[in-house]
């Protein structure tokens, strides 16, 4: 879509009678009648609507559907645009480590251009920053851009529907799919999909923060409105926007990039990506270090120089090794270590939408959890039915209305009221056996218990119309609706949590008739709702009354309701949720039930998957946290480990994580409604339902399960913990051996030595050749077994924590050592004086390449080190990443080509080894790897706990 049509559009929304062509107003008939005026679409009655648009209220036929979508294409808005691509690859040079090194590169091209002779090692070493630059801009970009990709792709798998209704049927269909035109049913919850005018509207209100920056709701009607910027007409819903309460029929007259959003979204610039904690720490300590190699090059210049070495020599030299120890292409490995985490969670069905869930998943403690459909299937049966005093069995099981019923009056009464009270629907996909629910599980299991008792949903909606709905909300735990009667009467329907609906019951039915609610019979029927939540059953009464029109009042239809009975129904528990319960207790972390349901059902839900195991479990209902104040709260939540929260609303959620969070503790919760969108927000890890929940919810929080289920929380908690141990793993292999790199040129300036034990070049061929795809092995190492062994990581603990600092300088200094010694070793054995050494000689290179090639191979014994904190590695199985195997041979393949290439000797100055030098070598790493098993054994015979700690 061209911007000027979008521009077009939203100017005739707001004029009355627009020019020809400029219509909103309308995407649809522009260019087959440019010559028709047309009308501004908030202004028109609703059959008008209908007219301009050029539909119906059954909706587009397909031919008219497959027409549009050619026109108008498909209903998204574009992905990032090629001029952003080329800005993000100029940032890549723009960055602190580029800038410094592209300088260097400057100042030593510089050096080389103005010396007398010119030394084509200076040249050299110029060409090798600049190289050294490109490389990891190159690195930096690819990684950069492949992230976006993963993010753009898993966000492409949450789920975007939206219900239509084409040819008079409702159906399911993407969200891209829309036209304009197209009829859209919406409830609470749902995310706007496109512009659309309201034709029908109950109680509904939209939150217009995406576009106004409003976050409180605003209602909305059908009927006609003024003329006035189009953002302020009340009838109508833009894309972006959510619905968060009431219910709605609405035509869409704006798609794809020709919406208000669309609009917006051409406008902004990308907002600027934020770091994650963890590469800010990492981001820090790479600079510090850069600080120590800006230090370290500035002391050895100030060191040689008055030694009498030659000014310009000693400038590049001391800029060689500055250059050499910034830690180039850390924060691509870390980087590639996270994606690698998302791409593993999204495998086990759990999208991460920013980075920093990643990190703060590994730390989380406690999981508040709701019930259905997370810790249960929500696939609702209804197995039990209370009517007049009596319980009666319902057999079948699933959505398949087959199954055997009472035919009792009462029943059927009972039954029929709760089909006329149900939005959701009843099919059989064509070619299919399964039957399914479209909409609300809990009302589909009504729906086939009436069915299953005779009647038939449509044909009752048809004897009584549904004229007024007040929809469900979880904070009223009801819903109601009301109906035309054959004789002109009007009658509502009511359903909802026993409690809350017996409450507004004064009289109980019997078939036809009713009889005064006594104190006796409230008693009977809170005692049947107990028994069937005792059984884990989720409890709903159902009640009626004659009403005076088709419009009255919530306060008018709620009240003075005859009770019509129970409906309890069976969802059972998630067969992987045991596991992931206990797993979850193995792995210190709490779980809290959240859930809206009765306290009796949420217990035996919670005992059949292992959540509860005491005789008495804390359990507090909604109406109990309201009495509570903060320290109440507190208590309560401190008071027993295994806690119930029952009959809450999302308000209460909301509370209770702000709770836990002030003790302290890292929250994720899950969500799926509109209401949850601000505890999905405000905790540490929202997680949000992707096949049941709302667009709303799926869009406040920073996860969403594809599968629904709570087994796939602790898998990414899992993930989470396994992806901060690999990065602190590679981060103690790198920072280790820029010791290894500083500590023989230091040694060596200050034992007088005139040349450096090891150049900028071969530092380079460490850091950029040798040193990389280790790294990235260690970042992508598998999920340790016993990963969720041990307590979680506390949320203030920080990567470079002491315990990690001193491993760093536990096996710098070893390879530190051995470097020295191997250098000094070759130097002293030859008998020739400091003085005399020169660049060329034999003794001299072939020092520096056992330099070289000591680090090399330690790096190699190293990184297997690294792989365990407490276990030994032998335990661990020294073969069990063969990825880093590889990768460390790889390493010491590029460095025996650099002793034995002659172009290569040529480039770093290196001499071949002999087969003794590399089994020193090779002697000395497994020194390192020795000295690292002593250590982690001295610490298990330590710190050896019942819990396992940290391997
Ligand atoms: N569609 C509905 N119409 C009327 N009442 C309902 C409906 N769905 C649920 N209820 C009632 O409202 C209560 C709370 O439901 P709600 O959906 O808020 O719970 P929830 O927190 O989602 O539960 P869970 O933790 O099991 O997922 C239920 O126990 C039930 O009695």
């Amino acid at each position: 879509m061209h911007p000027e049509r979008t521009r077009q559009g939203t100017t005739a929304l707001h004029e009355d009678g627009p020019a020809a062509g400029s219509g909103a107003a309308v995407q649809v008939p522009a260019p087959e009648r440019p010559s028709t005026p047309v009308p501004s679409i908030p202004s028109l009655p609703v059959p008008a609507v209908f007219t301009a648009l050029e539909s119906s209220p059954r909706g587009l036929t397909p031919a008219e559907t497959t027409a549009r979508r050619d026109r108008y294409g498909p209903n998204e808005l574009p992905g990032a645009s090629h001029g952003q691509v080329w800005r993000r690859l100029l940032a890549q040079f723009t960055d602190l480590f580029a800038v410094v090194l592209l300088v260097s590169s400057a100042i030593t091209f510089l050096a080389y251009w103005l010396g007398q002779p010119r030394d084509p090692a200076t040249l050299q070493l110029a060409l090798a920053i600049f190289a050294v630059v490109l490389l990891n801009a190159g690195i930096g970009f690819a990684q950069e851009y492949s992230a976006e990709r993963t993010a753009e792709s898993l966000q492409a798998m949450v789920p975007h529907t939206c219900r239509v209704l084409r040819d008079g049927e409702r159906r399911e269909l993407s969200a891209r799919d829309l036209v304009p035109g197209d009829v859209v049913v919406l409830e609470a919850g749902d995310a706007v999909p496109a512009d659309c005018r309201l034709v029908e509207a109950q109680e509904a209100a939209v939150n217009n923060a995406a576009l106004t920056g409003e976050s409180d709701p605003v209602t909305r009607i059908a009927e006609a409105v003024p003329p006035g910027p189009p953002l302020e007409a009340r009838n109508c819903v833009f894309m972006g926007t959510d619905l968060v309460a009431g219910t709605g029929k609405a035509v869409v007259f704006a798609t794809g990039t020709a919406t208000e959003f669309g609009r917006i979204f051409r406008l902004t610039a990308a907002a600027p990506r934020q770091q994650t904690p963890l590469q800010r720490q990492v981001a820090v300590m790479a600079r510090r270090v850069a600080g120590v190699a800006l230090a370290t090059g500035a002391a050895l210049f100030a060191v040689r120089v008055p030694s009498g070495q030659p000014f310009v020599d000693t400038f590049v030299f001391s800029l060689g090794v500055m250059v050499a120890l910034v830690p180039e292409g850390l924060p691509a490995t870390l980087s590639v270590s996270l994606a690698i985490g998302v791409r593993r969670m999204a495998r086990r069905h759990a999208l991460v939408k920013q980075l920093l869930a990643v990190e703060a998943l590994g730390s989380t403690s406690v999981i508040c959890t709701d019930k259905t459909g997370t810790l249960t299937q929500a696939e609702m049966t209804v197995v039990q039915l209370w009517a007049d005093g009596v319980s009666h069995a319902v057999s079948g099981v699933g959505y398949a209305p087959v199954g055997e019923i009472t035919d009792a009056p009462p029943v059927r009464e009972l039954l029929r009221a709760a089909a006329l009270c149900s939005n959701a629907r009843l099919v059989r996909p064509a070619g299919r056996d399964a039957w399914r629910v479209l909409g609300d599980t809990t009302e589909g299991a009504l729906l086939v218990a009436a069915m299953k008792a005779g009647l038939d949903p449509a044909e009752e909606e048809m004897r009584a119309p549904r004229v007024g709905e007040y929809p469900f909300d979880s904070a009223r735990k009801l819903m109601s609706t009301v109906h035309r009667d054959s004789d002109g009467t009007y009658f509502a329907c009511a359903k909802g949590a026993p409690l809350e609906l017996l409450t507004r019951c004064d009289a109980l039915g019997h078939g036809d008739g009713k009889t005064p609610l006594t104190e006796a019979d409230r008693s009977r029927v809170a005692a049947a709702a107990d028994g069937m939540a005792g059984q884990g059953l989720r409890v709903l009464a159902v009640a009626r009354r004659q009403v005076s029109g088709p419009r009255p009042p919530i306060a008018d239809v709620e009240s003075e309701l005859t009770l019509l009975g129970l409906a309890g129904m069976y969802d059972p528990p998630r067969p992987e949720v045991r596991d992931a319960v206990d797993a979850c207790r193995r792995a210190g972390i709490r779980i809290v039930m959240v859930t809206g349901d009765h306290p009796l059902t949420a217990e035996a839900v919670a005992r059949r998957v292992g959540i509860v195991r005491e005789a008495a479990p804390a359990v507090a209902t909604g109406t109990q946290l309201d009495t509570m104040d903060d320290s109440g709260l507190d208590d309560l939540l401190t008071g027993s480990t295994e806690l119930l929260l029952c009959r809450v609303s999302p308000e209460h959620k909301m509370r209770v994580v702000t709770a836990l969070q002030r003790r302290g503790e890292v929250v994720a919760v899950t969500g799926d409604g509109a209401n949850d969108a601000p505890a999905l927000k405000h905790a540490d890890i929202g997680v949000a339902m992707g096949a049941s929940g709302t667009d709303v919810a799926r869009e406040a929080a920073v996860m969403v399960l594809l599968d629904d289920s709570f087994a796939s929380i602790t898998t990414a908690v899992g993930l989470g913990r396994s992806v901060y141990r690999n990065i602190r793993k590679f981060l103690i292999y790198l920072f280790s051996h820029n010791i290894a790199e500083l500590m023989p040129i230091l040694a060596a300036t200050f034992a007088g030595f005139p040349l450096v034990p090891i150049t900028a070049v071969q530092i380079l061929a460490i850091d950029l050749g040798s040193d990389v795809l280790p790294a990235l092995a260690l970042g992508a190492e598998p999920m340790e077994p016993d990963v969720m062994n041990s307590p979680p990581r506390p949320r203030q603990e920080r990567l470079f924590s002491a315990a990690v600092m001193g491993r760093i300088l536990f096996l710098g200094g070893i390879q530190a050592l051995g470097v020295c010694a191997v250098f000094f070793w070759h130097i002293h054995a030859s008998g020739i004086p400091y003085a005399d050494f020169t660049q060329d000689d034999p003794v001299y290179r072939e020092a520096i390449t056992m330099v070289q090639a000591g680090i090399v191979v330690s790096q190699f014994f190293n990184a297997l080190a690294v792989r365990t904190d407490r276990q030994s590695v032998l335990r661990a199985g020294l073969l069990s990443n063969p990825w880093l195997l590889a990768a460390g041979c790889f390493g010491i393949g590029l460095m025996a080509a650099i002793s034995y290439a002659p172009p290569l000797q040529a480039i770093f100055n290196t001499a071949p080894l002999t087969p003794a030098d590399w089994a020193v070598l090779v002697a000395f790493g497994a020194l390192l790897l020795a000295a690292e098993e002593l250590r982690k054994w001295t610490l298990r015979r330590r710190r050896s706990s019942p819990k396992g700690g940290t391997p």
